[in-house]
């Protein structure tokens, strides 16, 4: 797979990165009903197709299998479709090849939070997120940090501390617009 891309820019898919609970999911949902676009989340997706949750997916199949099917759906998803709006999950573009395929066919918008805030909503999120499980929190932070360094790398940055869901989306959709008007 090379890197050219012939999808014109404004069909290219939005691809949401960011750390596990920072809104991937909720802002992918809203930001597909504001733009009229469909929406796919590729945890919902793998769960569908398994009829397994990602907790029993984990547990049963195990990570290293999780992550390769993670990679082929994305990758799929990336080189085949158009004008989706596509939440991954937040290990996925830990994978180099998931990564250069988001950011040559996609336009991939990573979703920030800082560690104080995102601390705060551990409690609501750790049931199910097989990697939270177990952890120290300094352990989980470790975790945040060392992943900065891929989400690093993205087409569009949006801080969403003290934002609620419908303000980020709002935020997204406008990034989204004004490159279309460009
Ligand atoms: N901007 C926000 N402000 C407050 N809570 C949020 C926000 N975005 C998401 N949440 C909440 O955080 C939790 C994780 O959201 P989710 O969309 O599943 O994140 P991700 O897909 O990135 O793991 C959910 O309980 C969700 O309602
Ligand atoms: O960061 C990760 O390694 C994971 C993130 C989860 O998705 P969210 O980022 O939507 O929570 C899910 O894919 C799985 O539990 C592993
Ligand atoms: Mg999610």
């Amino acid at each position: 797979m090379g890197t050219y891309c012939n999808i014109p820019l404004r069909e290219r898919n939005i691809v949401l990165i960011g750390f596990m609970g920072v809104g991937k999911t909720t802002i992918g949902q809203l930001v597909a009903k504001k733009l009229y676009r469909d929406f796919i989340d590729v945890d919902q997706e793998i769960e569908k197709r398994h009829q397994m949750s990602i907790p029993a997916i984990f547990e049963q199949m195990g990570e290293d299998y999780f992550r390769k099917v993670e990679r082929e759906l994305i990758i799929d998803l990336c080189t085949n479709t158009r004008l989706k709006i596509i939440s991954l999950g937040g290990g996925a573009y830990l994978q180099e090849e998931v990564r250069k395929a988001c950011l040559s066919h996609g336009i991939v918008v990573f979703l920030d939070l800082s560690w104080e805030n995102w601390k705060e909503r551990l409690p609501s999120i750790v049931h199910d997120r097989p990697l939270l499980k177990n952890k120290t929190l300094e352990e989980i932070k470790e975790l945040f940090e060392q992943r900065k360094q891929a989400y690093s790398q993205h087409h569009y940055r949006v801080a969403t501390d003290g934002l609620d869901p419908e303000t980020v989306a709002t935020r997204v959709m406008k990034l989204i617009r004004e490159r279309d008007t460009e």
